[in-house]
């Protein structure tokens, strides 16, 4: 889809008639990751929208993703305006990557200026256990330098567009700091909330062994399949953004590789070696632990959300 085709005119205008007044034009947006959907039952007032009644948006087909755009207030008094996507595209699903961010554009014409994108992730760093939420700092895109897919590929939206968009500033450090004194006010442990590096790869394999080593060595924290191409369009849009990744698993990389050589020459000589089971990591266990979590992240995200400076 051409940049120009894209139909915002229609999805403005079906959301402008779905909408009541005071929830048309949300100033902060949040992305749901896999199984973290009930992050809008913070919310209050609320609207839901299903992405079949909306132009050009596409259906997740991921357990553990919705298809609706909810629409409410949180916080204290007339409550802040927020949109939250429950479920995403991604494009292992076959969407392209013009549909995947479609939803982010569509919020920023709504009026949304700050995002918070959530995703369920594997930890590359012993120190990340499962369950940590990761402030991300930076991330490596490995499909964006390995091929065509980065989605600002293609003609300029417009020539307030830069066609050279600096990421250096990528991950709003204003949208951090808050982050961090939300976890303070929170009380969380000092440990649940930290810092890393997320790595994007497309999926929908996880990863060898070899892989897992790779990114770890190219100096990320966790990995995932989602969530760059997001932050991509939502810089282009002028939005700051944040992500926070639920550590969900570790991903699989022994310390060495079992050798099968000399398990087979152990077991010819009568001493075979016991061998622990083979760790692989599923989508229900990523399920699970999201399930799990789902309302620490969800505190987070609402004290997060609460001390954005309304101007
Ligand atoms: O990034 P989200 O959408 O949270 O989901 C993560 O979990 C799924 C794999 O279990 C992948 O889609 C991966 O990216
Ligand atoms: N690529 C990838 N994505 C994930 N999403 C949740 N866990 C993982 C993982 O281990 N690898």
């Amino acid at each position: 889809m051409a940049h120009q085709a894209l139909p915002f005119a229609i999805t403005l205008d079906i959301l402008k008639r779905r909408l009541p007044a005071h929830l048309q034009e949300p100033k902060i947006g949040i992305v749901c990751g896999s199984g973290l959907s009930t992050l809008a039952s913070a919310l209050r007032d609320v609207v839901e929208v299903p992405y079949s009644e909306l132009e050009g948006f596409g259906t997740s087909t991921v357990q553990g993703h919705k298809s609706s755009l909810a629409f409410g207030l949180l916080g204290p008094g007339n409550g802040i305006p927020v949109v939250a996507m429950l479920g995403r595209f991604h494009p292992y699903e076959g969407h392209k990557l013009s549909t995947v961010v479609y939803p982010i554009r569509v919020l920023a014409r709504l009026g949304v200026r700050n995002l918070i994108i959530t995703n369920a992730a594997g930890s590359l760093n012993p120190k990340l256990p499962v369950g940590t939420i990761v402030a991300i700092q930076d991330h490596v895109a490995i499909p964006n330098m390995a091929g065509p897919l980065n989605p600002l590929l293609g003609p300029s939206l417009g020539p307030e567009y830069p066609r050279f968009l600096p990421l250096s500033n990528a991950h709003s450090i204003k949208l951090r700091r808050l982050a961090f004194l939300a976890a303070h006010k929170l009380g969380l442990a000092d440990d649940a909330l930290a810092e890393g590096v997320y790595a994007w790869v497309s999926g929908p394999t996880y990863e060898t062994p070899a892989e897992g080593r790779f990114l770890r060595a190219a100096g990320a924290d966790v990995v995932g399949m989602s969530t760059i191409p997001e932050v991509l369009a939502a810089r282009e849009e002028g939005l700051e953004v944040i992500v926070l990744s639920l550590v969900t698993n570790f991903v699989v990389i022994p310390d060495k590789y079992r050798s099968i050589k000399e398990e087979v020459k152990a077991e010819l000589a009568g001493k075979p070696i016991e061998q622990p089971p083979q760790q692989v990591v599923s989508h229900q266990e990523v399920l699970n632990v999201g399930k799990q979590k789902a309302d620490v992240m969800k505190d987070l995200v609402a004290k997060i959300i609460e001390m954005i400076p309304t101007d």
